[in-house]
Formats: structure tokens, sequence, C-alpha cells
């Protein structure tokens, strides 16, 4: 289990440092070469888009070459409150005037099947691929709710489900609404660098089982795939 927790007073201080960390990430990467980032939904991203932003605006960087991604996407047209990718271009790719081309949002309003092989397509011809076949994304970032899960991989799948080799695979989720897609584990392992931000009172006790090493949450999963997860949280693990 390879991860590095970082704890905050409040989820504004997360959002700065994450933000901050970012776009020193970006600024210093060579802009020729493309970068693939797969973005999460929940409460946390409103604040983490407005900051960096905000920081953007003081000290601009490039983000020529930097393709988007999503970790997750509820199954609702794209401009419902309930898309992840509504709140990504509201606060974040509309001010930062990201071009389209740039954006690879998951069509959850389409049939099923197109909108998994239009996603599992998409994340593949812009990402190196590993040997068995996953998108080597440059960093995945991940939100936890308050049963531990990430992306809309929940903690009720059984084990066969979550070894599904699937890059993308559809979910029915026990929290509204339902229907989603989501990166499979072996997609998120095969990231490079996996950010996770968990942010919001309740989530305490799911924190303290994603980082204990018997632990069973879709979060703890992740941190055992291999990668070294940074955790940045403005809850301390507790019951
Ligand atoms: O449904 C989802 O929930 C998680 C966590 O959201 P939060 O509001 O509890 O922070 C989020 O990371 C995921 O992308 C989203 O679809």
């Amino acid at each position: 289990m390879a991860y590095e927790l970082l704890t905050f007073a409040n989820d504004k201080e997360l959002a700065e440092e994450v933000a901050r960390r970012w776009l020193a990430e970006l600024a210093k990467r060579d802009t020729s070469v493309i970068y693939t980032v797969a973005l999460s939904g929940g409460r946390i991203t409103k604040a983490f888009f407005n900051e960096i932003v905000k920081q953007n605006k003081t000290k601009p960087i490039s983000f020529d070459g930097v393709y988007f991604f999503w970790a997750d996407e509820r199954c609702v047209p794209p401009t419902d409150p309930e898309s992840n990718y509504a709140v990504a271009k509201e606060l974040l790719f509309d001010p930062l005037g990201i071009p389209e081309r740039q954006v690879h949002r998951i069509r959850g309003e389409e049939r099923e099947l197109l909108a998994l092989s239009d996603a599992v397509s998409n994340i593949c011809n812009a990402a190196k691929l590993n040997a068995a076949g996953q998108p080597m994304l440059d960093l995945v970032f991940l939100g936890m709710g308050e049963d531990g899960h990430v992306a809309s991989l929940f903690p009720q799948e059984v084990e066969e489900e979550r070894q599904k080799p699937e890059i993308y695979r559809s979910v029915r989720a026990v929290k509204p609404p339902p229907q989603r897609i989501t990166l499979g584990y072996k997609a998120i392992g095969a990231a490079k660098d996996i950010w996770v931000l968990v942010s919001g009172a309740g989530k305490e006790k799911a924190l303290a089982e994603s980082i204990s090493p018997n632990g069973e949450t879709p979060l703890a999963k992740v941190l055992k795939l291999g990668n070294q997860a940074k955790i940045f949280s403005d809850v301390k693990p507790g019951r």
C-alpha cells in the first residue's frame, strides 16, 4: 500500500494546495508532449476548479497539449447539474478558455454501448497504453464518498466486477443518479499519478478504513494497486 496523506484545516486550504501543486506540475512540463488527465466529480471539485482559475489569473500557465478525460460520469445530459462534465465546463474549461478538442467528455446521455466505445477510443487515442492495454494517464483525480467509493466504484461490487479489464464500464450506483460510467480499477492503476481529494465531514471512518492495510473500501483497493497515490484530505482518519 503506497500513499502519502496530506491533511488540511478545510476545503479551501485543500483546494488551494492541490491547485498550486498541479499548476506547478503543468508549468514545468514539455507542452509539445500530450498530457492526459482524468477529472472526477463531487463537491470538492467546485472549490478546486475555482482555485485553479483564480491562481492561473495571477500566474498563467499554458494548457496546450493537456487533454481532459473523466474518472467517472453520471448518465445524464451534458447540461444537467448532476453531470461531472457540466461542472468542469462551467468552472474550469470556459473560464480557462480550454479548446473543445482537448476535452473528451463521456457521452452519458447516449446509448450505453456507444458512450462506452466512444470513451474508450478517445482515451486510447490520446494516452500511451501499457502491456495490458490500459491507458497510462499522467494523472487521475479522484474524490472519495462517505462509503469510501472513488470514481463510480462502489463498495457493493463483487470481486469479479472489480477484476474486469474494461477501461471504462457501466455501473448501477447506490448513489443517485444510478446509471454511471466509470474507469475500472486496472485503468486507475495504470495511471502515472493518482491524487485523491477527500473532503467533507462524515468521511473520517471511510478514510481510516481506506488507509488501513486490511481496508476493503474502493479507495483501499486503489491504494493497493501499486502506484504512489497522494491523498489530500480536510478530514482526519477516525471513527
Ligand atoms: O458520485 C460521485 O462521488 C464522488 C465523491 O463525491 P463527494 O461529493 O462525496 O466528494 C466523486 O469523486 C465522483 O466523481 C462522483 O461521481
